[in-house]
């Protein structure tokens, strides 16, 4: 794959739940590098999209292709390779909550660890001072040895954010990541995504309700009703007309 070949490129893509039909026909194409915001209604198909993109979902009908790969013609083996270089992070953080935040933030090396070694870092943690480096940059060092559950939403948020740091993928998904912070929380948890994203030169591509945010830190906005694209524009070039009719029942 070169540095210019799609990250991600959807063709035709329908996702049914029964008979519920969540996305439709939907053709996409996302680049190395760039932050996109998914926008939308609730019920929109955001999150659909999100699993679909990590292979979490296997569409109804359509290809996916992520880092090259079709992801439904590639062996088990090649779609956890894969898999590995995308990390998402979701509304409610998927963290254990009893455990400490070592153990958590190390859940980034699950895709490259041995079980054995996965075991033992559960009883003696290792790589202790590259988990402490990851919960500096999310702004939390003092937490390593905090049980997760003593936490604040924002700082699990934050764990979570550490843990993707960890895993290094080349892609971040986050399926609203901020529905349940309030307003300066959400700002700090965007800013260190962008920042991440950034700085590691990662695919970002963030669902938010807050249009808002998506306005202000993203350069791509794909606005999604009842399943379907209704718009795909920089973020520039996005009016007030296109966001009433987004969100207009
Ligand atoms: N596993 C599932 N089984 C059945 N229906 C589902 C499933 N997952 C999603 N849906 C339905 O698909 C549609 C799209 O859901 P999705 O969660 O993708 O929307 P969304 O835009 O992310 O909404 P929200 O902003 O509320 O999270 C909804 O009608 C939802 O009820």
């Amino acid at each position: 794959m070169s540095d210019s070949s799609p990250i991600f490129q959807l063709n035709g893509v329908t996702q049914q739940f029964g008979r519920l039909t969540a996305l439709m026909e939907i053709n996409l194409t996302l680049y190395p590098g760039e932050r996109v915001a998914l926008v939308g209604s609730s019920g929109a198909g955001k999150s659909t999209l999100l699993r679909l993109l990590n292979g979490t979902l296997q569409p109804s009908q359509g290809e996916i292709w992520a880092l090259g790969y079709n992801l439904s013609q590639i062996s088990t083996q090649r779609l956890r390779q894969v898999q590995r270089q995308i990390g998402t992070v979701y509304q409610q953080f998927h963290l254990v909550d009893n455990l400490r935040v070592i153990h958590n933030v190390n859940a980034g090396h699950l895709g490259r660890w041995s079980l054995f070694k996965a075991a033992l870092s559960l009883l003696f943690p290792l790589e202790v001072e590259t988990a402490h480096q990851a919960l500096t940059q999310v702004g939390i060092p003092d937490k390593l040895y905090t049980r997760t559950d003593q936490l604040s939403g924002g700082q699990q948020q934050r764990v979570a954010l550490a843990r993707v740091l960890i895993q290094n993928p080349l892609v971040i998904l986050a399926d609203e990541p901020i529905s349940s912070l309030d307003p300066e929380l959400s700002r700090e948890v965007i800013e260190l995504l962008c920042q991440m994203s950034e700085q590691g030169g990662k695919t970002l591509v963030t669902s938010l309700h807050s249009v808002d945010f998506a306005l202000r830190y993203y350069h791509r906005l794909i606005g999604l009703k009842m399943g379907r694209i209704l718009f795909d524009s920089s973020a520039t070039n996005v009016s007030s007309e296109m966001i009433d009719q987004l969100y207009k029942i």
